[in-house]
């Protein structure tokens, strides 16, 4: 039978709050089965930088990341934010393992080219090492990955969270049957924004394109749809976004179909 496999993403909003991250690492040793936790940080690093006092830099989403940046980022995303949670687990029975794309080779990446936009270190991903996650996940080992990805030339590029989750699950997805919940602090993708109660069940790619023409779906929601269906599209079979209280019952939130 076919591994089922559940990769879980958590933002900077999850990641900043103790009690928030609390309660949802409480979920997700809950959760049964081979697990995956992808974590952003965002947040964490603009406040690191902040007190640093070196400027941040975002253009669409996506972190304009020079030498001090990467720094800081490596530190956070690497260091603060994954070795947290990984003794928080480690402190409910849960046998994690903190991981960045450059550990085990598991996430290789190259350097964004530079177009109309230098974002500096940011990294797209070319390769995932499935077969040594999976090596780890038969051993019990529960993988703790932060949004870093490395160049097999000895640099650390700074990559989403959210593409870090959509290439782990699509990777996976050719041997395994793959969930992937994208967990936030709304309750789904909502129709407004501004109104908690407008949570749209179901989306297809027909309906995202309508939605985003209606602009229901702009700035930071495009990519991570984007990124929802792109996994779709390459064999992910189920994909979720959905608040982070909801792990064990993803129905609640958006389902993103094929
Ligand atoms: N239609 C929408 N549905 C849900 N959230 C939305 C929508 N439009 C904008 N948002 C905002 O997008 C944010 C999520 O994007 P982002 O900040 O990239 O999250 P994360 O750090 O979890 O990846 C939410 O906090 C929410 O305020
Ligand atoms: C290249 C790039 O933008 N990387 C992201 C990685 C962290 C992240 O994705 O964090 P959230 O999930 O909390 O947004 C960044 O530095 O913000």
């Amino acid at each position: 039978m076919m591994q089922k496999v559940t990769i879980i993403k958590v933002g900077g909003a999850v990641v900043e709050s103790p009690d928030t991250l609390n309660d949802f690492l409480n979920d997700f040793v809950k959760l049964e089965g081979a697990k995956i936790l992808v974590h952003g940080g965002g947040r964490s690093a603009t406040a690191m930088a902040e007190r640093l006092q070196i400027e941040t830099k975002m253009v669409e989403g996506r972190r304009v990341t020079d030498q001090n940046m990467l720094e800081i980022v490596t530190m956070v995303y690497g260091g603060l934010v994954n070795k947290n949670i990984v003794a928080k687990l480690q402190s409910k029975g849960l046998n994690a393992l903190g991981l960045t794309g450059a550990d085990m080779n598991i996430i290789q990446a190259h350097k964004r080219e530079v177009k109309h936009i230098d974002y500096g270190f940011v990294g797209d991903v070319d390769a995932v090492n499935q077969k040594a996650i999976l090596q780890l996940l038969t051993q019990d080992v529960t993988p703790i990955v932060a949004p870093l990805t490395h160049d097999k030339q000895g640099n650390l590029l700074n990559t989403n969270a959210d593409t870090i989750a959509a290439s782990l699950a699509t990777a996976l997805a050719k041997q395994c049957e793959v969930t992937l919940y994208y967990g936030f602090e709304k309750d789904g993708v909502l129709l407004d924004a501004n109104d908690d109660h407008s949570v749209i069940h179901a989306i297809t790619p027909k309906e995202f394109d309508a939605l985003k023409e209606q602009g229901a779906i702009h700035s930071g929601m495009i990519p991570k749809l984007t990124n929802c269906f792109d996994a779709i599209a390459k064999g992910v079979k189920s994909v979720y976004i959905g608040h982070i209280s909801n792990i064990n019952c993803p129905q609640k939130g958006t389902n993103l179909c094929g």
